[in-house]
């Protein structure tokens, strides 16, 4: 038996078209959504992932705004950029492209967003919200993970979850998502300091593999007929890795690939992000 694929990209593709119906709603009213985005420095991926972020805007009809900085930027510049955009009445939500270059504060600019603007839901007062289980923006990444597996019925109630990473963006965030009363999951999550990962990953029903580590993840660490989410992202000369070493489909019951699973998923819940903003202003 091979793994059924939780296809990432053609399940943001129909998010999409569903979220251009909630902007042409919104354009009735007059609203029109606008996505700012801060770029800092010329990393090639940085650049890349920012470009598909302004294509997906022009695909539901979200206006785009680009601030780019050169690499020498300070820090009053970076957080000039981030004022300017919290009074630009056109941006209704952003993000600061992760990670700055070294010698920014990175945290110092996040908390400077104007947490009702904050498209990534990564501002403390969100992330505390999260923390509390209010209402509040959440992170592109666990949201699109969560939608993923709703929209393919992969029974997440009651299901034991393992995480591997716990970064803010990911694993931290994903943890509180899950355990939230709405979603009910149980969950572990694993990381450096993990005596033995694998007697994690072999109970759980769900494993979601944020470590950035390629192949992490290797068949016989995986409880057949799983669903497994691979979230890692490695640049080598041959490409992108992800964390989920090839041989887990044999085994597993469902993959989120890399690609084509949940990053595809993350830039759709950005959108979802802005469009709500939007939403939640002209309410
Ligand atoms: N403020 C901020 N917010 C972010 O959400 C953020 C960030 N900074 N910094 C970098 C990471 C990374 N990230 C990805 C999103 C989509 C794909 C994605 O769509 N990946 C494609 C392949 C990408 C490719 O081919 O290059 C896929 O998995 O199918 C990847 C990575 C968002 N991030």
């Amino acid at each position: 038996m091979t793994a059924r694929i939780l296809d990432g990209k053609a399940t943001a593709a129909a998010i999409r078209a569903e979220l251009k119906q909630r902007v042409d709603a919104l354009r009735e009213q007059g609203i029109v959504p606008g996505l700012g985005t801060v770029l800092v420095g010329d990393d090639p991926g940085s650049q890349a992932y920012v470009a598909g972020k302004h294509r997906d805007c022009a695909e539901v009809g979200i206006a785009s705004i680009r601030r780019d900085l050169p690499a020498t930027a300070t820090q009053a510049e970076v957080e000039a950029a981030v004022d300017e955009l919290n009074a630009d009445p056109t941006c209704t939500g952003y993000i600061v492209q992760l990670p700055l270059p070294k010698g920014l504060d990175e945290q110092r600019v996040l908390e400077r967003i104007d947490p009702a603007k904050d498209a990534d839901g990564l501002h403390p007062v969100n992330l505390g919200r999260l923390v509390l289980m209010q209402p509040g923006v959440l992170p592109c990444t666990p949201r699109g993970i969560v939608e993923l597996l709703r929209r393919y019925d992969v029974p997440l109630r009651g299901a034991d979850v393992t995480i591997i990473g716990r970064g803010i963006t990911v694993g931290r965030a994903l943890g509180l998502l899950l355990t939230r009363r709405s979603e009910n999951a149980t969950v572990t999550t694993c990381h450096t300091g993990t005596k033995d990962l694998a007697a994690h990953t072999r109970e759980a029903d769900i494993v979601v593999v944020a470590a950035g580590v390629p192949g992490l993840l290797t068949a016989d660490m995986v409880k057949p007929g799983a669903a497994v989410l691979d979230v890692g992202i490695t640049r080598t000369d041959e490409g992108l890795v992800g964390d989920v070493h090839p041989g887990v489909r044999e085994v597993a019951g469902w993959v989120a690939p890399m690609p084509g699973g949940v990053g595809p998923m993350t830039r759709a819940m950005l959108l979802a992000n802005v469009v709500e903003a939007a939403e939640k202003a002209s309410a």
